[in-house]
């Protein structure tokens, strides 16, 4: 599909730069020599043109000032919706003068403009540049419409570049394989069409159709991983190999097909491995599989379950103590907020969340849902409420139950170790008493014979949502 012409223009203001010399780039405010026009922007970048309304992560800078450019240009674009979302991160002096500057551009090409104006936390400990990019993706997720389509200017250099920052932090084939074409934010798609597209090009386009565009002067920071690569290491490498950054995005692409085909047979895999619930795994399934395939399989459980990223210490601690661990052991891997354990024959993974305190109880009527400390609720369904309030606390572990059909009592914790409920999920496990002292219920896991008789009298049921947030069924 072509890119065609735009329509209007839009005027010269003292605020931009059409310069796409880095060395420049300090000098944001001036007008430098323009290189001469050379070839326009590739027919091939909008091959896979969704028929979805689109929204341009515009930043106002030559990338993302094109992509909006050409796409403004597609008739058929205008009509399934074309806006364009800039973040002011609030970071740099002029950041309000760059604002200024996406409004009269996008206002030129009638494309609707919001801005969203985010705080970047300043001491996050994970530097001003990754902050500022949650802090986008953030932005993206909470204007994204239902089925609109983020669209992102990245191009083939930076992927060059990214592929060769990942091979710095010694990533595998799904690190390598860099940026997708094609990804995922939440329920929203990004789509990448200049990815296959070099910088020179989308700089040759901007200057035939006399484009203008802002110039971050950080880009010019060599402190900056990405810029040392950018403005230091690639034009050296391009010396030499002048396709240097095509080559590395077609590494990336190589790695992104095999990563594909391991990820089919990962899957199988997790599948052969998955129980009923989807936060276990069988151990001894896993432990059937070689340990490089058991390694991405884990990788990708955690992953679908939406946890942060296995490191790779995860990986190898969970191989080597928490997977041969004895079956009543309680061996577990714990990151950034989140925990793989073992318990029986089954692996788990879930967020941590602390246990109520110590000694935590109140009363409880059921007439409304009951928040329990550190997470997870109590909600009874289908009566008004109890007859009279229940003591709602924790175990101190010496609790029995008269369980339903039963004369005589059972020790508690026998109960939930027969029920299978792991150790850990019993510590956040709410328990309901009579006034009496005696216990009516763990959870929604089990129940005493006179609540269950309650219960059924009234067509009532009792929910317990554990603190994860899975509700059990
Ligand atoms: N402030 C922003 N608001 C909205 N989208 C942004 C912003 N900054 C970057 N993006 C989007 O994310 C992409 C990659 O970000 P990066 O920081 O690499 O961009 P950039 O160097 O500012 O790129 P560009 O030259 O396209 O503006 C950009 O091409 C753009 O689509």
């Amino acid at each position: 599909m072509g890119t065609g012409a735009v329509k209007g223009s839009y005027g010269h203001g003292p605020l931009f730069s059409n310069s796409g010399n880095n060395a420049d780039a300090r000098d944001v405010w001036h007008h430098p020599r323009m290189p001469a026009p050379t070839a326009p922007l590739p027919a091939p970048t909008f091959r896979d043109l969704p028929a979805a309304p689109l929204c341009v992560g515009y930043s106002g800078g030559l990338d993302s000032t094109v992509l909006l450019h050409a796409l403004a240009a597609l008739p058929g674009v205008r009509a399934s919706g074309l806006r364009a979302l800039h973040v002011h991160h609030g970071l740099h002096a002029d950041a309000d003068q760059w604002t200024a500057h996406c409004v009269e551009v996008c206002a030129a090409l009638d494309v609707p403009l919001l801005v969203d104006r985010v705080q970047v936390p300043a001491a996050s400990g994970e530097g001003p540049e990754a902050a500022a990019r949650h802090a986008r993706r953030a932005a993206y997720a909470r204007h994204l419409g239902r089925g609109e389509v983020l669209v992102l200017a990245h191009h083939q250099d930076d992927q060059a570049e990214t592929f060769l920052l990942r091979a710095l932090r010694g990533s595998g084939p799904d690190g390598l394989a860099a940026m997708r074409r094609w990804s995922a934010l939440g329920d929203h798609r990004i789509w990448r069409p200049l990815l296959a597209t070099p910088r020179h090009a989308l700089l040759a386009h901007a200057h035939t159709r006399g484009l203008h565009w802002l110039e971050d002067p950080s880009n010019a920071d060599t402190a900056f991983d990405r810029n040392f690569l950018r403005n230091r290491v690639m034009p050296l490498l391009r010396d030499r190999w002048p396709a240097a950054g095509a080559a590395f995005a077609q590494a990336a692409g190589h790695c992104e097909d095999a990563t594909a085909l391991l990820h089919d047979e990962d899957e199988r895999h997790l599948a052969e491995a998955a129980t009923a619930d989807p936060a276990t795994l069988s151990r001894t399934v896993l432990r059937g599989l070689p340990p490089t395939r058991r390694a991405r399989v884990l990788r990708l459980w955690i992953a679908s379950l939406g946890l942060p990223p296995l490191p790779a210490e995860g990986v190898a601690q969970i191989e080597h103590e928490v997977l041969p661990a004895r079956a009543d052991a309680r061996a577990m891997f714990a990151w950034e907020g989140a925990a793989v354990r073992s318990w029986r024959d089954l692996l788990h993974a879930a967020p941590l969340s602390p246990p109520p305190p110590a000694g935590w109880h109140t009363l409880w009527a059921g007439d409304a849902p009951l928040a329990i400390p550190g997470g997870g609720s109590l909600h009874l369904e289908g009566a008004a409420q109890f007859p009279q309030p229940a003591i709602v606390g924790l175990r101190d572990g010496g609790e029995r139950i008269t369980l339903p059909g039963r004369t005589h009592s059972h020790a508690l914790k026998h109960v939930l170790q027969d029920l299978g409920v792991p150790p850990w999920e019993r510590e956040h496990l709410p328990v309901l008493r009579s006034a009496e002292g005696d216990v009516l219920a763990a959870g929604d896991l089990t129940y005493s014979s006179v609540f269950d008789a309650w219960l059924r009298q009234h067509g009532a049921r009792l929910h317990w949502r554990p603190p994860t947030g899975t509700p059990r069924d």
